[in-house]
């Protein structure tokens, strides 16, 4: 049987990826709430899930198996058993801020009432004041807390199954993710990853969990090949993360030798490395020339390993030459996001324009609204997929973020 886990490149055919369609939680929060749930506006739910149908069929009828995060724990949970699910529960309320207490008892006894998708639905489309029939007595509800609206907060940003955890040869990271809005996300993940029978006992490697400090997540890593990884330090993506899983990496022969860390302007509008660089051929990539300073000039890092199993970093100023140098390429073509037209690629961007999927090489799926940046695709010689994107382009994440390869075919 194949690997649950195993992608050694960005653009080998797309076999198994994980998605999560999204559900109550993209619509159960106010314009208040919005910047802290790292959102820009208020997804219309009918829409955004008719879209997401469509980009989950478009990556099937391409012929990958689509897996769902929100059946996948469920799954896990119940082959795990009362006790697995108690603890997970128990697990959630804590770092959901219910360490202790009497909201955490009732909490615990409205969520364990529910058959299990129920509860997991549940605990991401969050949990109102109102549906429990509680008036809380301790000091910090009573004194600065009584107008919010949620005891648990939602999560609406679990349809971005790129960033929790990250898909990395015969293995993976499991993310310890920046915001609070994303901590518990991760979670999920490392739960499928101990419980479900397609992926617990099968050898997997977590290279780094979600428990380790220093921020990571998804959108920064980046598999260029079967030796090489790209990371961004970003506003998500610390150096000191990326230090600790490029030696982990390395020391448990993971296959990756060599891990570029390229450093991105830190915001929200380019927060992970894929909101403005991607990989979608053999040599060619998307970039949104934003990033880059005069003469295409960008900090990168090379870290190998040295003979005394030390770190060792490298600078360099020209983002071109690092890629071709590590993919040992004569030529590369770097496809800038709206065709170069500064206006237009700040505007595609936005709407994640340099956000591409590769499901083979050559071939992605990307956004119809960015149709600029498209047409400049297509006459860079790629085959490209549009899909639908009104609504699902409201939370800031396009056909990469909104995916997890599992499996893909090596090259
Ligand atoms: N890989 C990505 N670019 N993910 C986009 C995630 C968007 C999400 N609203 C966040 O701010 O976290």
């Amino acid at each position: 049987m194949t690997k649950p886990i195993h992608v050694t490149s960005e653009i080998g055919k797309l076999d198994v990826v994980m998605l999560k369609r999204p559900g109550a939680e993209v619509e159960n929060f106010t314009p208040k709430m919005m910047p802290r749930l790292l959102f820009d506006d208020i997804p219309y739910l009918p829409i955004a899930q008719k879209e997401h149908d469509n980009f989950a069929d478009t990556l099937r009828e391409n012929g990958a198996e689509v897996l769902y995060l929100e059946k996948l724990v469920v799954e896990a949970l119940d082959a795990g058993g009362s006790e697995v699910k108690t603890a997970f529960l128990d697990k959630m309320l804590t770092e959901s801020g219910y360490a202790a207490g009497m909201i955490r008892h009732e909490l615990k006894n409205y969520l364990l009432s529910m058959p299990t998708a129920e509860m997991i639905v549940k605990l991401m489309a969050g949990v109102r004041k109102n549906e429990l029939d509680l008036v809380p007595r301790d000091l910090v509800s009573a004194a600065e807390e009584r107008d919010y609206p949620f005891f648990l907060d939602p999560m609406p940003n679990l349809y971005f199954t790129r960033d929790p955890a990250a898909s990395l040869g015969d293995g993976l990271s499991i993310n310890n993710m920046t915001f609070p809005a994303r901590q518990r996300e991760s979670f999920f993940m490392e739960t499928i990853i101990d419980y479900h029978p397609r992926f617990a006992d099968h050898g997997l490697h977590v290279w780094r969990d979600r428990n380790q400090p220093g921020r990571i997540e998804g959108g920064d890593e980046l598999v260029l090949s079967n030796t090489v990884i790209a990371i961004g330090v970003s506003e998500r993506t610390s150096a000191h993360a990326i230090e600790d899983i490029a030696r982990r990496l390395f020391e448990h022969d993971s296959g990756f030798e060599k891990v570029l860390a390229i450093r991105i302007p830190h915001n929200h509008a380019m927060m992970h490395l894929d909101t403005v660089f991607t990989m979608i051929n053999h040599d060619q990539f998307t970039v949104h020339p934003g990033i880059l300073g005069e003469g295409g000039q960008i900090d990168t890092w090379t870290i190998t390993e040295d003979q005394n199993g030390e770190l060792h970093v490298d600078h360099h100023l020209n983002l071109k030459q690092v890629l071709k140098d590590v993919l040992g390429l004569d030529e590369i073509d770097l496809i800038p996001t709206g065709g170069g037209d500064p206006l237009i690629a700040d505007r595609e961007q936005w709407n994640d324009g340099s956000n591409t999927l590769a499901i083979a090489p050559g071939v992605v799926v990307t956004y119809n609204r960015n149709y600029v940046s498209n047409q400049v695709l297509r006459e860079h010689g790629l085959k490209v997929l549009e899909v639908l994107s009104s609504e699902l382009s409201r939370g800031r994440g396009g056909p990469r973020c909104m995916s997890m390869p599992l499996v893909r075919e090596d090259l």
